[in-house]
């Protein structure tokens, strides 16, 4: 996901180099007036000074503008390819991967946004820390080398320290993931957890209550040993100045203006190591984000998906017949053979049919509407359309149906081509659909605002009609349609439907309007146990 080219990495150097020397100029500048002795920088001290600091400040602001425009492309780029990645996908890897991980990869791609300035700066400090050590070995070799070592000390201290945590970090992830799972029941149940005082102080007591007191340990935990890892930094420094003051001398390996140069520097320095330990934690997250979304999207990748669909939108063949031949269908991960939602299904629809769908909880309704719908691929077996495997060409066939899922969702603005705005197909169905005295205006954000489910569903079966597609794909619609809406559409929409040219797919429980189908179609356990024509068979119906 976040990788730097060697292209941009030169380009960083570029930056990075002249910016280091400027700010080392500027170091050795204030090193030479402080030592009195003039090392590198000899002449003309102050007004190279100022124009050091002139040119340093002008060099950042364009840099750091390059690398803003840089970060903004990098991220905005790539949360496109994760949404695109994600409309690829098939539903049942919507399913499998769950919508909370695509919240999580983008929460992870902000975090990655500030990596190429942070890389750009901790690039500039190392350089400087080295530059400094290279100083140290021109003012004396031997100091250097002891100063150094006792640096590589602090720092594997450090790194000892910093990996004790890593594990405790990492479940500091998990019980806060556990945590948002805590705050989304509380905020979604909060009508059922009004209900129960149980259930409240269950979740209260049992769950939200360890599950913080947890956190607070290992927040605590962690904490306490971060700040250690600070003070050893700030107190190693200290300890390598007593040395460089005290004993370095004693040895024979420092005179009093080396001292100062040692001192001078060492006090610098401390600027930079304390910036690179503090950014160790930054990267250590954002590194680990970035992993997230390269899983993520591997993830993605590894599913069965759909990918690209085959075929372009064009426009509708007339629907004479749709063919489904040996349909099975198992969900991801369901383990025994008896586990398959749909097995070996054999039906036929003619153009111009009114067919329910009826059958009990759990015999594959909602599945089956998914095949026909094109939105699962069936396991084994084909879906014909016309004589034509449907596979050759998914979105030409998706494009000729119109669906009211069980689940179905309103967008918040309109994706279509056309406009509501003085839309009298529009404004027809808004009257047929009996929604004219809520919706009073064809403008977009009356037709967008909130409805009640019943009103929802209406709403969306009015854009389904907008669609002009001859399929219509109903999912128990009428179910949260009150009881005259209910007879009206049943005895009255539906034959209009059928006879402006619609066939019509429905799956519903209301036997009491089972007469109104051309076709009834009776599943059990993900198979077909009835095919009848309700007009020959009131005594069936009544069993259905
Ligand atoms: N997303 C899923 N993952 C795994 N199994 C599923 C999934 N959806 C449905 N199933 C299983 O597949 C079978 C058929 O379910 P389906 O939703 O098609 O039934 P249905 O007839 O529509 O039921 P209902 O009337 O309750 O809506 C059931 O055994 C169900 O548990």
């Amino acid at each position: 996901m976040f990788r730097i080219s060697i292209r941009n990495f030169f380009y960083l150097m570029l930056f990075c180099i002249p910016n280091t020397l400027l700010s080392v100029g500027i170091l050795v500048i204030m090193n030479n007036i402080v030592s009195g002795k003039a090392l590198m920088i000899t002449a003309h001290q102050d007004i190279t000074f100022f124009s050091l600091i002139a040119v340093s400040f002008v060099l950042n602001v364009i840099v750091q503008k390059k690398i803003t425009s840089f970060s903004n492309k990098l991220i905005y780029e790539n949360e496109l390819r994760i949404m695109e990645k994600f409309q690829e996908a098939g539903l049942h890897q919507l399913e499998r991967i769950g919508s909370q991980r695509i919240y999580g990869a983008i929460e992870d791609m902000r975090m990655l946004v500030l990596l190429p300035g942070m890389i750009s700066t901790a690039i500039t400090l190392v350089l400087t820390l080295l530059i400094c050590i290279v100083y140290f070995f021109v003012v004396s070799a031997p100091s250097a080398l002891f100063v150094i070592g006792l640096i590589a000390g602090i720092i594997g201290i450090y790194f000892a320290v910093n990996k004790k945590i890593a594990g405790k970090v990492h479940l500091l992830r998990q019980l806060n993931d556990n945590y948002f799972n805590l705050v989304d029941d509380i905020l979604k149940g909060f009508k059922e957890l009004k209900l129960s005082r149980t259930r409240r102080a269950n979740l209260h007591e049992k769950y939200l209550k360890p599950n913080r007191a947890d956190v607070r340990n290992t927040e605590n935990y962690v904490a306490n040993y971060l700040s250690v890892i600070n003070l050893i930094s700030q107190y190693g420094l200290y300890v390598i100045i007593g040395v460089v003051i005290f004993i370095l001398p004693r040895l024979d390996l420092l005179s009093a203006s080396e001292i100062s140069a040692f001192v001078v520097v060492l006090l610098f320095v401390r600027g930079p190591i304390n910036a690179l330990t503090s950014m160790q934690t930054f990267f250590t997250k954002a590194f680990a984000a970035n992993k997230r979304i390269v899983a993520f999207l591997k993830e993605m990748d590894a599913l069965p998906g759909e990918g690209e669909v085959p075929g372009a939108a064009g426009r509708a063949e007339v629907l004479r017949e749709l063919r489904f031949e040996n349909i099975s269908y198992k969900y991801p991960g369901a383990p025994t053979d008896a586990a398959y939602a749909l097995q070996q299904l054999n039906l036929t629809v003619s153009g111009g049919e009114v067919i329910f769908i009826v059958g009990g909880n759990g015999s594959g309704k909602s599945t089956f509407v998914n095949i026909l719908s094109g939105i699962y691929t069936p396991l084994e077996g084909r879906v014909l359309l016309n004589g034509k495997p449907i596979l050759d060409d998914l979105q030409h066939y998706r494009d000729h149906i119109a669906a009211v899922f069980s689940d179905h969702h309103l967008f918040s603005a309109n994706y279509e081509d056309y406009s509501l705005k003085n839309n009298e197909a529009y404004i027809a169905l808004l009257g047929t659909m009996e929604l004219n005295t809520i919706v009073k205006d064809d403008d977009e954000e009356s037709a967008r605002r909130k409805f009640s489910k019943g009103q929802s569903k209406r709403m969306a079966l009015i854009y389904a009609m907008l669609e002009k597609r001859p399929l219509l794909v109903l999912d128990e619609w009428a179910a949260d349609q009150d009881p005259h809406f209910r007879k009206y559409f049943y005895e009255q929409l539906l034959p209009k439907f059928r006879k402006q040219g619609k066939t019509i797919v429905a799956v519903t429980h209301d036997d009491a309007y089972f007469k109104h189908a051309d076709r009834i179609i009776k599943f059990e356990y993900g198979n077909i146990v009835k095919d009848i024509q309700p007009d020959n068979s009131v005594l069936e119906l009544r069993q259905l």
